[in-house]
Formats: C-alpha cells, structure tokens, sequence
C-alpha cells in the first residue's frame, strides 16, 4: 500500500469493495459524473483500490479518465479527470462475477486504509462500494466474524454503538438492529440498547443533517405493535418506557406504530425518519421507494460514512450496466454531511 500525503482540500475516499462484484464500474462512473458535476475543487475524490484494475475497468467501459498515485497529474492531459488513488495491490487477479477468498483481506484493507487515512486528516469521508459478506467470512485469514461495514467500522473505531439508517425516496429508516439472525432480533431490542439508538439517531440527525428538532417514529417489534399484548409484549416491556422517557425529556419521539401501516404519507409527512426494529421490516420499504438511488449511512460513528444500498450484483459485475445512481447517492450525501458538520461545529 502507497501513501502520499494530501495536501487540502481533505478528500472524500472512495472504497471499491468486491473486487468481483459491480462496486469498481458503479464507483468509476460516479466518480466521474462528480467530476463533471464540477466539484474537483471543493470535495475532490479519492479511490482506495488497485490502481490496475481500476485502469483497466475504466478502459473496459470507454471511459476517459486518469488515475494517479502522486499529488500532481502526471501523464494525462489539462482539465481531464483525474483521480488520485491509494494503490491497494490485489491479491490475485479478479475474474468479474467470481468471488475468490484469496482477495478477502484485500477488501478489508480498503477499509482499513479509508479509516486510518480519515484519522491522519487526509481524507474528510469515506464512501464505500458494496462487499460480499460471506467470502470475508470463508477466508482462513479473516479472524473476525464480518457482519456488515456498519458493524466493523463500529469496531475498528472503538465505537459502542452505532446505527444503520438507509435514505431515498423521499424517506429515512434506521434500524435498532442490523445484520442479525431473526431469532436474535427480539433479545438485542433492551431498554438500554434501544435509548442509545435513539440517542444516536437525535444527534447526528442535526448534526450530520442539520435538522434543529428531529422527528422520529418508531415501529414496533411484533404484529399490529403487539396487540396489547396479546401478539408479544416487547412493545409494553420495553419500547413504550423508553419512548416516553424521550417524551418527557421533550424529544418528538412517537410509537410504536404498528410496521405495516406506518408506512403513509399522512405519518411520514410530519417526520424526518422511521426508527425500525429489523433489517427486514424497514428495508424493503425503503429499498422499493429509492432502489438505486438510496444511500446507506452509519450514524453514531467519529467519522462520515456512506454507501450504496444495493449490493455486490455478481449476475450483473463484467457488463457494466449496473446503475451508479446510489453511488452518486452516497457521494453527494458524505459531501452534505461534511458541509452539515462544518456548520454544525461553527455553532
Ligand atoms: N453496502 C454493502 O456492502 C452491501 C449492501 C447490500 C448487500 N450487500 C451484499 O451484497 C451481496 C449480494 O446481495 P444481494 O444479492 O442480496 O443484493 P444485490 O443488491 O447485490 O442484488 C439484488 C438484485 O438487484 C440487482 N442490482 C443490484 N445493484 C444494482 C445496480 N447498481 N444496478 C442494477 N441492478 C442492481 C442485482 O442484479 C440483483 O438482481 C451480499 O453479500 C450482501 O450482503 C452489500
Ligand atoms: N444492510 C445493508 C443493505 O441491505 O443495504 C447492507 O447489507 C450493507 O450493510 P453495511 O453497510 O453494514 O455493509
């Protein structure tokens, strides 16, 4: 791995994930419709990756653009997109749409790369292109369970709790659990863990969003919110308490409503996001709002975070197709939320 320093304006990194998967040809075209967008100036990208393929992937697709790994420009001519690069060698060459546990490690460095260049001050955000889960878990040389980006970063950065929330469409939903079996949903929802999600979700809603008094529902667990009790009684043990501690703290927090019908304009409207309890039951609702356009962000963490909502699509990794959309999605937000926390600091 190269590391150059990068001089001012902190740049926002770019992660490529899966080297197998659709994230290279998704974040080449983002990164390129950035550029064109004119913000080479402001909020200049960065890709962390193998420099290799993402000349090659660019080639692949016709498009112009250049990659270097030194601060200036070197062989490409005046004005043409040029990006700089963390060269992260693979660890074996990549077939498009065939996973190889051999680069496993690879896709962590990514990661590992994008956090320690935004503690040096090098790089303001790190977006990240989409990773398969289950080959970092097959590799012998991955020790660590690998549930999701959002739970390694929480890792890797010392943070307790952190929380996932997707957006598009016109809607914001963050989860009170993320990548866990169902079976395990109910006991992880405690009146401890749940306050603490909702205290994350509070403040980097006006931090990281700049909304002064957020507005938060928040679904129930079980059928119908539980039916009184007589459908599971996690609402009544432990979701209304907390809840109306918020209220009696005087946050605009209201629930739990049952999933099903929360979804409506006439509750969204006088919101600014849906707290859900499980991946599954805010996700699809999100995703068939937004798919393609959606942005995943990690709240709660020290550092800005987004990503795509969709994943490593290896049917479609090879024809470039793919949509680039909630790429551009993800770059556009973690430029927002530089800005957001800017001004959120200077208050
Ligand atoms: N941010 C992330 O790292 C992230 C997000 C979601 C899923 N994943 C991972 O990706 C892997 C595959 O997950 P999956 O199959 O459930 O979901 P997927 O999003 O990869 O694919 C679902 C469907 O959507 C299509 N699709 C996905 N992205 C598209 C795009 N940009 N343009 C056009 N069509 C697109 C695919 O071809 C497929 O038909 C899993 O390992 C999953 O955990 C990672
Ligand atoms: N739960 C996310 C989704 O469905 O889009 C996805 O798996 C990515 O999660 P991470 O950002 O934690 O990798």
């Amino acid at each position: 791995m190269t590391h150059n320093k990068i001089s001012a304006p902190p740049h926002i990194a770019i992660t490529t994930g899966e080297p197998a998967g659709i994230g290279v040809e998704v974040s080449l075209r983002a990164a390129l419709q950035w550029h064109q967008a004119g913000h080479t100036d402001d909020a200049p990208l960065l890709f962390i990756s193998d420099i290799s393929v993402l000349r090659q992937t660019a080639a692949d697709m016709g498009l112009t653009m250049f990659f270097t790994e030194n601060p200036a420009p070197s062989s490409s001519p005046l004005d043409a997109p040029t990006f700089r690069v963390c060269h992260v060698p693979l660890h074996q060459p990549v077939q498009a749409g065939v996973l190889n546990v051999a680069n496993a490690p690879y896709v962590l460095q990514l990661l590992d790369e994008a956090i320690a260049g935004i503690q040096r001050g090098d790089y303001a955000a790190m977006v990240t292109a989409p990773v398969q889960k289950s080959i970092i878990n097959e590799s012998p040389n991955v020790h660590e369970k690998f549930m999701g980006h959002t739970e390694y970063l929480a890792a890797q950065t010392n943070t307790k709790q952190v929380v996932m929330m997707l957006a598009g469409g016109g809607l914001r939903v963050a989860l009170a659990t993320t990548h866990l079996p169902l079976a395990e949903v109910p006991a992880a929802i405690t009146a401890g863990s749940l306050r603490t999600t909702i205290e994350v979700i509070l403040k980097d809603l006006t931090h990281k969003f700049g909304i002064a008094k957020p507005r938060l529902l928040v679904t129930g667990l079980n059928p119908h919110a539980g039916e009184g009790g007589h459908m599971g009684r996690e609402e009544i043990d432990v979701i209304v308490p907390v809840l109306a501690s918020f209220v009696q703290a005087g946050y605009d927090v209201r629930g739990p409503y049952p999933a099903d019908t929360l979804f409506q304009p006439r509750y969204l409207n006088d919101a600014d996001a849906v707290l859900a309890m499980y991946h599954d039951q805010g996700l699809p609702v999100l995703k068939y709002a937004s798919f393609g356009h959606g942005i995943n962000i990690t709240l709660g963490l020290p550092i800005i975070r987004t990503s795509v909502d969709h994943g490593t699509a290896l049917d479609l990794a090879g024809q470039y197709v793919a949509d680039a959309g909630s790429m551009f999605a993800a770059i556009q937000a973690a430029h927002d939320m530089m800005i957001s926390q800017k001004n959120s600091t200077k208050m």
